[in-house]
């Protein structure tokens, strides 16, 4: 394939809750869409998943734009590219801002899905015709709230809770939840709000049989990490901290974590996503696909790499309706009894909505190169 044509679109979605971690609030999702076209007409979309501001990692909404448009999309337009595998190489030499890269290489995939005449699941090796699903619970004002809210996931059936924690908000909110749900399966993410001063609470933790902890600690602190694990029985899940394959070899071979949660855009596209998902089995460390607050297309992808063997555990990616009005694709995705049905139609299985699309874009740009 050879691209030919993007176009971007800076899309603003309204969300039906704003979602509150320890670092911050989302009340709207902004996020860029991309519509690459190949020499033979074939679309592909992408989505990118950086939020507008750099609280959960150093990307931005702006900081991808800048990097597509003045460093990938040059890199990348008018190449002939074989397998999607080689985007990847012809990034090499810009540093990092993986969430810009895997934007332009999620929608890559999508063409070599369709070119190719699979879904893109078994494009990825991926053969799982149902997916488990979990749900994140943001902070919120009130324990009672939050039990409310649980309450209404388990019901639906998510197959695992996870509630986001800050110091303050911690022991004793998990101590609640476990009192009205003892056999839960439930989980809890720091976003990096403790430091190893904080091992006493962090080891409290320990009594309330949760699945793991995730990111306790700094993004870029993995020696600290395995500290705390010494100490810890409860294991700790890596979210910020891992950014690449070698990023997941270093917190293995250190003892950082027992799992770890592989997001796309947080490690720079599908390809690595998929070369951490089989590291990590090679090494018996169990992975689950992480969320972004993603729209259609991001979650579509998320769904397609969840359907590898080494995603054992519920990942983050709800239901459309969760967060959105309107989604931006058709058919919406839907979770029933804490599953997502893996489409086995060509490319990523649902369509882009162009009618919801243009209702929630406020800027749109064509590149040719
Ligand atoms: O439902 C989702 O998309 C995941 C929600 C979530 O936990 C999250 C949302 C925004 C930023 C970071 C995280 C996280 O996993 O740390
Ligand atoms: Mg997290």
């Amino acid at each position: 394939m050879r691209i030919e044509e993007i176009t971007i679109r800076h899309l603003k979605m309204p969300m039906k809750a704003p979602f509150t971690t320890s670092f911050g609030t989302v009340a709207e999702k902004e996020l860029l869409l991309l519509e690459v076209k190949d020499a033979s007409g074939t679309i592909g979309w992408g989505e990118t998943v950086a939020f507008v501001a750099p609280w959960y990692t150093e990307e931005t909404l702006k900081t991808t734009w800048h990097m597509l448009e003045d460093f990938l999309m040059p890199a990348l337009l008018h190449k002939d590219i074989a397998h999607p595998d080689e985007v990847s190489a012809l990034f090499a030499t810009i540093r990092r801002n993986g969430m810009a890269k895997a934007s332009i290489e999620g929608a890559v995939w999508d063409i070599y899905a369709q070119q190719t005449k699979q879904s893109l699941a078994h494009a990825l090796g991926g053969s799982k015709d149902l997916i488990d699903v979990g749900i994140s619970v943001g902070i919120q004002s009130s324990t009672d709230k939050l039990l409310e809210l649980i309450k209404v996931y388990v019901e639906k059936g998510y197959k695992r809770v996870k509630v986001k924690i800050k110091p303050g908000y911690d022991v004793e909110v998990i101590r609640a939840i476990r009192a009205v749900f003892p056999n839960l399966p439930l989980m809890a993410d720091a976003n990096s709000a403790y430091t190893l001063n904080d091992i006493e609470v962090l080891q409290q933790l320990d009594a309330f049989n949760l699945l793991m902890i995730e990111q306790p600690l700094a993004a870029d602190d993995i020696i600290d990490h395995a500290k705390l694990q010494k100490q810890l029985k409860t294991p700790i899940c890596l979210d910020e901290s891992i950014t690449s394959l070698e990023d997941a070899r270093k917190a293995i071979e250190l003892g950082s974590c027992g799992v770890i949660n592989i997001k796309i855009g947080r490690v720079g596209g599908i390809t690595e996503a998929k070369k951490i998902h089989d590291y990590c089995q090679q090494h018996a460390i169990p992975v689950w696909c992480g969320g972004m607050l993603e729209a259609g297309i991001g979650r579509a992808h998320n769904i397609a790499l969840t359907a590898l063997s080494n995603f054992v555990l519920p990942g983050d990616t709800a239901g459309s309706s969760h967060y959105w009005y309107e989604d931006i694709v058709t058919p919406e995705i839907v979770v029933e009894d804490g599953h997502i049905r893996v489409p086995q139609s060509i490319g990523i299985g649902y369509q882009p909505n162009l009618e919801i699309i243009d209702k929630l874009t406020i800027s749109k740009k064509v590149y040719k190169g």
